[in-house]
């Protein structure tokens, strides 16, 4: 451990290379234990290559990442036992219940969790009475929150979310989003990836704008918009009469669709 304890993920001058293209160049943030840390990019900007190193899926070519005071690199056991990945909902086996899959991964992460709970954690989740229920057979919603909470099943105290949302119906995206406040209220430390501005800058207590493998900014919603919102860019493009993080984040990173 290092004296860097203050911040679950610390990130400094990571690089990330695929052959030649540099998708990630030189990037550094923190994350401190309750706070929810937004990582914004248009497509290509080089968040999913972010967020791989930091599960330890690819080698970056420089760079530190540290989390929860362990270095990734010299200790790789400790650095991963203290992050929770949301994997996508279709990582799991459609046949498997509920209940199989949290014990299954429970069991992964050296967990024991007797019936009383696993009832209550399901609970938590809404889905009490779906414990013997086939994983296939839940809605898009549901199969999120299982997800979700399998990554926090070790009670990490770093939980990383790849667009938690994305194809999720409003009711499903509140709920989602409630379950993630909650997090950050136990003190949880949250990096997660979202293409909704909106979602952003209602939830986020500081976002990273990253574009072309380069943090470009990063503050709170607030304070961007405050920074931002008499320049040129950003109001040529605001739309709703005030100036928002959307706004702000086109205004940034330029009006051009990525491939
Ligand atoms: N395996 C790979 N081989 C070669 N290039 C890659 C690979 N993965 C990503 N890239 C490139 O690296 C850059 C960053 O990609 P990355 O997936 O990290 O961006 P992103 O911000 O997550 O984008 P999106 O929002 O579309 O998921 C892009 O130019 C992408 O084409």
């Amino acid at each position: 451990m290092d004296n860097q304890t203050q911040y679950v993920l610390q990130v400094a001058d990571l690089q990330v290379r695929y052959g030649n293209v540099q998708a990630v160049k030189s990037v550094s943030f923190g994350v401190k234990p309750g706070e929810i840390f937004g990582l914004l990019g248009p497509n290509g900007a080089g968040k999913t290559s972010t967020l791989s190193a930091i599960e330890g899926l690819l080698t970056p070519n420089a760079g530190t990442i540290t989390v929860d005071g362990y270095n990734i690199t010299s200790h790789p056991l400790h650095a991963r036992a203290s992050m929770g990945v949301q994997l996508q909902a279709n990582s799991f086996q459609a046949e498997l219940t509920i209940t199989e899959i949290v014990q299954l991964y429970a069991g992964i992460y050296g967990v024991s969790l007797n019936n009383a709970a696993l009832q209550q954690m399901l609970d938590r989740i809404g889905l009490a009475d779906a414990a013997n229920r086939r994983y296939g057979q839940l809605s898009g919603g549901q199969q999120q929150r299982v997800s979700l909470l399998i990554a926090i099943v070790h009670d990490p105290k770093l939980v990383l979310l790849d667009e938690p949302t994305t194809g999720l119906d409003p009711q499903s995206r509140r709920a989602l989003w409630e379950r993630i406040e909650a997090l950050r209220t136990q003190g949880h430390g949250i990096l997660l990836t979202t293409h909704s501005m909106e979602e952003a800058e209602s939830v986020c207590d500081r976002i990273a704008i990253i574009d072309h493998g380069s943090i470009i900014a990063t503050d709170t919603p607030e304070a961007l918009i405050e920074r931002h919102r008499h320049d040129a860019e950003v109001i040529a493009v605001s739309r709703k009469g005030r100036i928002t993080l959307e706004d702000v984040f086109i205004g940034l990173t330029g009006t051009s669709v990525r491939a």
